[in-house]
């Protein structure tokens, strides 16, 4: 069984099937890929899975539960992250305490002030919060200002504020969208360290297929809302249904 699996998941808007029958098996551990030309469908399928929006019909069911009519908070509390294409920081607080910010909202459910119940819990949440500060490359920048950090490093303080939450699920839009080649690379060493050293499983949604071949162990290529191929990325680059996605047309 996978740690997240879509079952025949349908959603419109007015006329557009935005998904058509979508299923989608995520197994544990893994780094799993959602490509798709423009329009495919790949973020309206991330909603479904953080409650952002509901399906008309099918199943979402995470670590062996459904997530259908969960809040956010609620999805995000039973172990699931998500990483936005663009960073949702706080950007006159330091770095510190961005990461802090989101390990206190995991325990309490929000971040909510509890002054006496804080103290005693704050310095191993302080500890935590450098820890994956550390992890991400930011150990050095703990009281910068969020504002005046690279684009590249607001990417991994919104990393190190998800990893703080322990999640079990990590959901990355597009995590190098805007990146210079230097530091996607950087950001795929990042990943793929991240994804062999923790108990993680990832679902990441990527244009750059440099990116996707670098990180996948397995990828879904949605068109038009529905799933045309699900495979290990050495049989999904030559195929003709992608080429044929991607390009309007197959290889002869
Ligand atoms: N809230 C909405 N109301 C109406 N139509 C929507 C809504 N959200 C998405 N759509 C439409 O649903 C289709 C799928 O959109 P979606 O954003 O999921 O695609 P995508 O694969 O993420 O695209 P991109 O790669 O460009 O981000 C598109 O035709 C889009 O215009």
């Amino acid at each position: 069984m996978g740690i997240l699996e879509v079952q025949n998941v349908n959603k419109r808007f007015g006329g557009l099937q935005a998904l058509d029958d979508v299923n989608l098996n995520v197994q544990e551990n893994t780094v799993h890929a959602i490509i798709g030309p423009n329009g495919a469908g790949k973020s309206t399928l991330l909603n479904c899975f953080i409650g952002k929006l509901i399906p008309d019909t099918g199943t979402v069911m995470f670590d062996g539960k459904s997530l259908l009519g969960l809040k956010p908070h609620q999805i995000n509390q039973a172990g699931v992250s998500r990483v936005f294409q663009t960073p949702e920081i706080f950007t006159d607080l330091s770095v510190i305490e961005n990461t802090m910010i989101p390990a206190f909202a995991r325990r309490d459910g929000a971040f909510k002030l509890h002054p006496f119940e804080r103290i005693s819990d704050e310095k191993d949440i302080r500890a935590r919060a450098e820890e994956m500060l550390v992890n991400v490359g930011l150990g050095e920048k703990l009281d910068t200002v969020a504002s005046a950090m690279s684009r590249g490093d607001k990417r991994r303080l919104e990393m190190a504020m998800c990893l703080v939450q322990q999640p079990k699920l990590l959901l990355l839009d597009e995590p190098t969208a805007g990146m210079a080649r230097a530091d996607t690379n950087n950001m795929i060493d990042l990943l793929k360290r991240l994804a062999s050293e923790m108990d993680i499983t990832f679902v990441v949604i990527e244009h750059d297929m440099h990116v996707v071949f670098s990180l996948a162990d397995r990828i879904s290529v949605l068109a038009q809302g529905h799933v045309i191929v699900e495979d290990e990325p050495g049989n999904i680059k030559g195929h003709p249904k992608v080429q044929e996605a991607y390009l309007g047309t197959t290889a002869h």
